[in-house]
């Protein structure tokens, strides 16, 4: 990998030299026309498309090769906003120079040249000069925005700020000269004694003016202002300092009722940007091979240890008043709840506290209680009450904590969010070894998915992760769209999810065949001696249902496949949907799928279709889960971490930089497949393939990069090779014998095609 980053900065410095040297090159031939036959050519075909506006060319040349240097962060967007930003003032430059004939004259190579002649003529027909200007004005603006990926209100505020300066010295000016300061100047001057006197009088104003507001200068009041401007200091020591970061008054301010409204998560991602981040963000460029992103993307940790009152004393006596005689004896707060543990006296029927649940939420004027009856390995029972002014599980801190951070290559930890009483939950994916994930509409299953990609971000390269995201809503996994560790560009059609289960499913049966043949037991043994790694490949699907309705039997049939028998195979699958019914989460699923997530679902029914018990209907929403990992007893309530787009864009914005999307597969491949096109067809390219193998070596990574082509296409060529006699079987870690040599291959094509 090291070698691929090196070898594209090399490049792109290359093409920087080469086009900042044609930049001066130009500049020579337009100016001074001593630029030789190619100068003359290039200064008239300049000149001829834009006129005297050729002159710019060079200077956009110059900042072209600076941007190769420095690491290109073009988009489509910016190119567009430079296009029109461009072409659009060309036009109004064509248009100043109030030419009789805009077309002809652009023709002559005057103005704006044929370009700013043909737009300058075209705008000036439709829609008259001047409406012309207002319109291409606009454009240029447009443009600017969206070439400096800026907001309107963003620049305007930034220019009246910029401008603020010269407005306040333009209101003095104004207000030295205004009518009635002269007429004051005059009468002044016409009356000293009413002068004296009004100046008397003002003196007097001043005075009581400062003597009532002691901040302004204590030190020349009276004796009353100075103690008032004490006092004044006194309660300004004892406030807090203001604050500044508008999370902080939200926790202040809003109860858990709970976490943040969708109005202000919106604020907190305006908040938390910082609006040039993408000028921030920047890649080691001394650092060779890939660099793992940084946790500094993330948002700090927010958790408010303080929070609400403890309620043990009216939870004793709202228990006492049902008859039910039990103490506290325990208290854990948590970032959203605090666990209280109960121990009734003997004789009390723990049903009877595990049916009070309404009447204690009542009681403690909480949204809802959950009650633990009994605690694993406790007699006591849990009893969970949402805190007034819960905080907010940021995902930064979760992966902070040593779990993460120690995690080592063939781990694939997720910071699934925090415990009841705030400990950091980090899941490892390979240990699961598939996830469900299951809860209400807006539930936060979503944030949790985002977690859990970003998570394997933090810890594997391109290389050695490859994402298959399966996306059929369209807009929840977009961020991720040009990730370099994608399997495949993400689907969001779900016949063709169908058909890319099929591929994974291959992939697994290639990759036993592979371990039986090296004598290996599963992914981790087979890495350590291979020539080539196999890379850990994780299937997101967001929404289950959606696959369901359109090929229930190929899905379940691949999702079972997979589930089974991926584990050794380094395939991982998380699945999630809102849809917990019996029709989605077949039993079949359900059974190979042993660890579970549920978030907060409308009925207990839902509740046993995930976890096979009840208790997720009582959760709060906003990314309270149950967590019930394979294994365990029971569920573990975990406040899901949080993040949003704006951290997730940093996050992939870091990485995208470093290099092109390479998926696994072949994107023509992808491109063609649907569920008939699996069956087995033989590929165009085989001819090349069998002359690149006899030429050089039986590799599937040399012909991935001869011919342009994804892993497992090129991995289906050499098992095609190899039924065709080209190649011998698996070699292990050896590359595969080569059975035909140069000199037979003519006859050996000759013959296949016959
Ligand atoms: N871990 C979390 N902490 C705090 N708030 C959260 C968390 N997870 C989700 N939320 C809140 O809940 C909202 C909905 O979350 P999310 O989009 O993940 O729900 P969802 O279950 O995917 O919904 P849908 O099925 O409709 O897509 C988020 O916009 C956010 O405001």
């Amino acid at each position: 990998m090291a070698g691929i980053f090196s070898l594209k900065k090399r490049r792109n410095e290359i093409i920087g030299i080469l086009v900042i040297a044609w930049a001066i090159f130009s500049l020579l031939a337009l100016v001074d026309g001593a630029a030789g036959v190619v100068g003359e050519v290039a200064a008239d075909f300049y000149t001829f498309f834009l006129g005297e506006a050729a002159l710019t060319l060079p200077i956009l040349f110059v900042l072209l090769g600076l941007k190769f240097i420095t690491g290109p962060d073009i988009n489509k967007i910016k190119i567009a906003g430079f296009f029109l930003a461009y072409f659009s003032s060309l036009t109004i430059f064509h248009l100043s120079q109030g030419f009789q004939d805009s077309f002809a004259s652009g023709l002559l190579g005057a103005g704006g040249g044929v370009i700013g002649g043909t737009t300058a003529h075209i705008f000036e027909t439709v829609f008259g000069s001047l409406g012309s200007r207002i319109i291409l004005l606009s454009l240029t603006l447009v443009g600017l925005l969206l070439l400096f990926d800026v907001f309107l209100t963003d620049f305007v505020s930034y220019l009246f700020s910029a401008t603020s300066g010269l407005f306040s010295n333009f209101k003095e000016i104004l207000a030295k000269i205004s009518p009635s300061v002269l007429l004051a100047q005059l009468k002044k001057i016409i009356s000293s004694q009413d002068n004296a006197e009004s100046s008397s009088d003002s003196e007097e104003n001043d005075e009581s003016a400062i003597a009532k507001n002691p901040v302004l200068t204590p030190e020349e009041n009276n004796d009353s202002g100075k103690e008032e401007a004490k006092k004044f200091e006194e309660d300004s020591s004892d406030k807090p300092e203001a604050k500044v970061d508008p999370k902080d008054d939200f926790f202040e301010e809003n109860p858990r009722d709970i976490g943040l409204s969708d109005g202000e998560k919106a604020e907190d991602e305006e908040n938390s940007t910082d609006k040039n981040w993408q000028e921030l963000i920047e890649v080691d460029q001394e650092e060779e091979g890939y660099q793992i992103p940084p946790l500094e993307l993330l948002e700090e940790d927010d958790i408010n240890s303080e929070g609400g009152e403890d309620k043990s004393d009216l939870l004793e006596k709202t228990l006492d008043n049902f008859g039910v005689d039990a103490d506290v004896v325990e208290t854990r707060k948590g970032p959203t709840l605090t666990r209280y543990e109960v121990q009734p006296e003997t004789g009390v029927k723990v049903n009877k506290i595990v049916n009070l649940s309404d009447d204690i939420a009542l009681s403690l004027a909480a949204k809802d209680v959950r009650i633990e009856a009994p605690i694993p390995g406790k007699s006591a029972l849990g009893i969970e009450v949402p805190n007034q002014g819960a905080s907010l599980v940021r995902l930064k801190g979760v992966l902070e904590s040593s779990d993460f951070k120690e995690g080592d290559e063939d781990e694939l930890l997720i910071g699934l969010g925090r415990a009841i009483e705030g400990s950091p939950v980090v899941a490892d994916l390979a240990e699961m070894p598939h996830l469900l994930i299951a809860g209400a509409t807006g539930s936060g299953k979503s944030v949790c998915i985002n977690s859990v990609i970003t998570s394997l971000l933090f810890q594997h390269s391109p290389e050695d992760l490859k994402l298959l995201l399966i996306d059929p809503k369209k807009v929840e996994l977009v961020n991720f769209k040009e990730l370099p560790h994608l399997f495949s560009p993400v689907v969001t059609d779900c016949k063709k999810a169908a058909s890319t289960l099929k591929l994974v499913v291959e992939e697994m049966e290639k990759r036993y065949e592979k371990f039986a043949e090296s004598g290996t037991r599963g992914i981790e043994s087979y890495n350590e001696q291979a020539e080539e790694e196999l890379p850990y490949i994780i299937v997101v699907i967001d929404e289950l249902s959606d696959l369901m309705m359109v090929a229930a039997n190929e899905v379940e049939s691949s999702i079972c496949r997979l589930a089974q028998m991926s584990r050794a195979a380094g395939i991982h699958l998380v699945i999630a949907t809102q849809r917990p019914s019996v029709d989605v989460i077949t039993g079949l699923i359900k059974a190979n799928i042993p660890s579970r997530i549920a978030f907060a679902v409308s009925s207990n029914t839902d509740s046993r279709t995930i976890l096979d018990e009840s208790g997720a209907e009582k959760l709060l929403g906003d990314g309270d889960m149950l967590y019930y990992p394979v294994g365990a007893k029971k569920p573990y309530r975990v406040q899901g971490s949080f993040i949003n787009n704006e951290e997730v864009n940093r996050v992939t914005f870091f990485i995208n930089q470093q290099t092109d999307p390479e998926f696994f597969i072949d994107e023509d491949e992808f491109d063609d497949l649907t569920l008939e096109e699996l069956e087995d067809e033989e590929d165009e390219l085989l001819e090349d393939a069998i002359e690149l193998v006899v030429e050089y070596r039986a590799s599937i990574s040399m012909l991935q990069r001869r011919l342009h082509i994804g892993h497992s296409r090129a991995a289906r060529l050499i098992d095609n090779m190899e039924e065709m006699g080209v190649v011998g079987p698996y070699n292990g870690p050896k590359p595969r014998e080569v059975l035909i040599s140069e000199d037979e291959l003519d006859k050996f094509l000759s013959d296949e095609q016959e």
